[in-house]
């Protein structure tokens, strides 16, 4: 399988302080790769590092182009989805104004359709259209964010903790989302997740962090029968 994004000895930190200390990480065409590790590993950093909001030193390749050290709306443009952390969504905005924020780099009349397209995931956005983003439920602010991340039509999605917070049932859903995703849209996704169990049974690939290192890495399948790996690092 040909690689969508690389990562080679990757270093990235903010101002003094090194967080990444060389990290090499793949995540396949139309795969999907999980970055665990405990609070403070650096697996939110990397994922600002690929979409180009924190200084990097060492390689990122999507598609066998260097986007390292680009602008972050140059890295969306050529593809790359970021839903981070606490969603991103525009909560002061309403879910339609969400949706074609998320739609504005776009220069093609499909817009509308793939509007359609992001109901048949996700219902209850359309039912939502005109509310508030920061009045709906944790679980609707997790669509919208993936929704409006999927508008930008992108080849790699970034997923920072997509079921923090959320109640087992709406987590369920969002994942049963995701696998549909990948399948309809063949887009590439590197998800971090606390819930290490989650993340191994979505994704074909996996790396654990740990202070800034990548310590195991190999198919999700092995590393989530692998009871050392599992006790060692993933504590369960
Ligand atoms: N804006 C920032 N300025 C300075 N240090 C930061 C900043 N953001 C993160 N850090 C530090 O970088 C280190 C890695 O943080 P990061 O958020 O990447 O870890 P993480 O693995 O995603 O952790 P968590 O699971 O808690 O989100 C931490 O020590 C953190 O304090």
């Amino acid at each position: 399988m040909t690689a969508l994004l690389e990562l080679r000895d990757l270093h990235a930190g903010y101002g003094q302080t090194r967080v990444l200390h060389g990290i090499d990480l793949t995540v396949d065409a139309g795969g999907v790769t999980a970055l665990l590790g405990a609070n403070g590993a650096g697996k939110t950093t990397t994922l600002r590092a690929v979409c180009g909001m924190v200084r990097t030193t060492g390689e990122v390749t999507l598609a066998g182009e260097r986007i390292d050290n680009r602008a972050t709306e140059d890295i969306a443009r050529r593809g790359v989805a970021h839903v981070p952390d606490g969603r991103g969504t525009f909560m002061e905005l309403t879910v339609e104004e969400n949706f074609k924020l998320g739609a504005y780099v776009r220069k093609d009349r499909e817009v509308t359709s793939d509007f359609e397209q992001m109901f048949g995931y996700f219902p209850r956005l359309r039912q939502r259209w005109k509310q508030q983003a920061g009045t709906l439920s944790g679980g609707e602010q997790q669509m919208l964010a993936i929704a409006r991340a999927l508008l930008l039509r992108p080849r790699l999605l970034l997923l920072d903790e997509p079921s923090f917070g959320l109640a087992p049932l709406i987590v369920q859903d969002i994942f049963g989302i995701l696998r549909q995703v990948r399948e309809a849209q063949g887009v590439g996704i590197l998800i971090v997740e606390q819930n290490a169990n989650l993340a191994l049974d979505f994704a074909d690939r996996a790396y654990l962090l740990e202070t800034g290192r990548i310590v195991v890495s190999g198919p999700a399948q092995e590393i989530r029968e692998d009871e050392q790996i599992r006790r060692s690092y993933l504590g369960y």
